[in-house]
């Protein structure tokens, strides 16, 4: 195993060369009908085309007027004109002491600039009466007032939200100019393996892994590959891992890759392709490796199934994010307080489980949960975060703030 590659990284310094590797393989833009694109990533800024809303309207059913001519003691009579409903062809202009019946979103007459609801007025036949106490300018809402033409209405590298894919479809796209999604292969290996349907012989578990990591990437938004189930065989590893190389831009595997005699990818890595580095300092999670073979980056994940789930939150979430061009989620910091005190005896830094607890004074307060094993699912199964102890931290107090990682789907 040639040594020139880094080992026991912190977690910040892995990151940074995950986010590092991905700046020089981002990929590239693809146009995607809007019902298809919620969750990608936009690869440009989108300039508004034009006003939004495109031309002034009313907020409110009633009628539109001057706002100058509002009575300021007791009630003006104002001469209906005519109407416009949303959809209209035309207005008709509001000329001095005329009014125009109006509904919500239809655009403002010409010389109108005030809408009084219609709860608040009295119509007898042709007139239509105002009391006092109504303000000028009101229930008007100006063109352009959300985004003006010209404007960056969404930047290149915010993902696309519901509310985003509302924008974008009211400036007038039907589709949006995003970062194609990375093609990742994914592969667990070991000859303990077998799938949930097969009765466990000797010696065997259920393969778990698949279904966790699967479904870690759909949250992604990211479809993988069929999942390749390999055995702690060099031979087939290597040639998946080759094959793969060829046409993924991400692998993702877990298993193998630690110290026993049968964890054979850190050599294959090596042997096909980089190791950029093996071992993070981290809790669960040690043994990651971060490599590249062929065109796809590598992350070969612990096969304990709570350091695969840390693992991939903590690094690979990141590199996904990053390869399309977005700083991400797994970026942002949350943080909370403690509900009860922490000892931690190693020096690396600890993603601890814990349930995630919002109190009524505003504050949010993270509590570890017990099996915090990193071969025990119940864990994470019943966390809603993970606590980010950093390395130099022994003893905290209940109540110190912490920085939390929020699990796929709680938010
Ligand atoms: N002598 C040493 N032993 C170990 C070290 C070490 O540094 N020196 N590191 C330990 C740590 S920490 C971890 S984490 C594990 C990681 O080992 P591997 O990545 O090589 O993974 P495996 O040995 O293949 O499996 C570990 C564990 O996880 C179970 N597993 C594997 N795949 C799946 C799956 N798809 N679904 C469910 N469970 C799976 C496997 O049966 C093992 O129990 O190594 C420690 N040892
Ligand atoms: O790092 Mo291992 O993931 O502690 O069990």
């Amino acid at each position: 195993m040639p040594a020139e590659f880094a080992t026991r990284l912190s977690v910040a310094d892995a990151r940074l060369r995950v986010l590092e590797l991905c700046a020089t393989r981002r990929l590239p833009a693809e146009a995607v009908a809007l019902e298809s694109a919620l969750g990608r990533v936009l690869a440009e800024d989108l300039i508004a085309p034009h006003d939004q809303p495109p031309f002034a309207n009313s907020a409110m059913d009633g009628f539109a007027l001057r706002g100058e001519e509002l009575p300021r003691t007791g009630e003006r009579a104002f001469r209906l004109v005519g109407q416009v409903l949303a959809g209209a062809a035309s207005a008709p202009d509001c000329g001095e002491g005329e009014c125009v019946r109006i509904t919500t979103g239809a655009p403002l007459p010409r010389g109108a600039d005030t809408v009084v609801i219609k709860e608040n007025v009295r119509v007898e036949g042709e007139a239509v009466f105002v009391s006092a106490g109504e303000s000028a300018h009101a229930n008007v809402r100006p063109a352009g007032e959300d985004y003006r033409a010209g404007e960056i209405a969404l930047r290149a590298g915010e993902r696309l939200t519901p509310a985003r894919l509302g924008v974008l479809a009211s400036l007038g796209q039907s589709q949006a100019n995003v970062a194609r999604l990375p093609r990742v292969g994914l592969f667990v290996t070991g000859d303990e393996l077998v799938p949930p349907s097969q009765a466990l012989g000797f010696g065997q578990i259920h393969d778990s892994n698949r279904y966790s990591l699967g479904a870690l990437l759909r949250q992604c938004g990211i479809e993988p590959e069929p999942v390749a189930h390999l055995r702690d065989d060099p031979a087939a590893l290597r040639e998946a891992l080759r094959a793969a190389g060829e046409r993924c831009d991400v692998v993702v595997s877990s298993g193998g890759v630690s110290a026993g005699e049968a964890d054979f990818l850190p050599n294959l890595v090596a042997e096909l392709g980089k190791v950029h580095f093996w071992k993070v300092r981290m809790k669960p999670g040690m043994p990651m490796l971060c490599g590249e073979v062929g065109r796809a980056l590598v992350f070969a994940l612990p096969g304990n199934p709570v350091s695969t789930i840390a693992t991939f939150l903590a690094l690979v979430h990141p590199a996904l994010t990053a390869l399309q061009g977005s700083p991400g989620t797994a970026q942002r910091t949350w943080r909370a307080r403690l509900a009860e005190p922490l000892a931690k005896k190693h020096e690396r830094a600890e993603f601890l489980r814990a349930s995630l607890q919002s109190r009524d004074d505003g504050g949010l307060w993270a509590k570890p949960l017990r099996k915090q094993g990193s071969g025990m699912l119940r864990g994470v199964a019943e966390a809603d975060a993970l606590i980010f102890v950093p390395e130099e931290a022994h003893e905290l107090d209940a109540g110190a703030v912490v920085e939390v990682l929020p699990l796929p789907g709680l938010f």
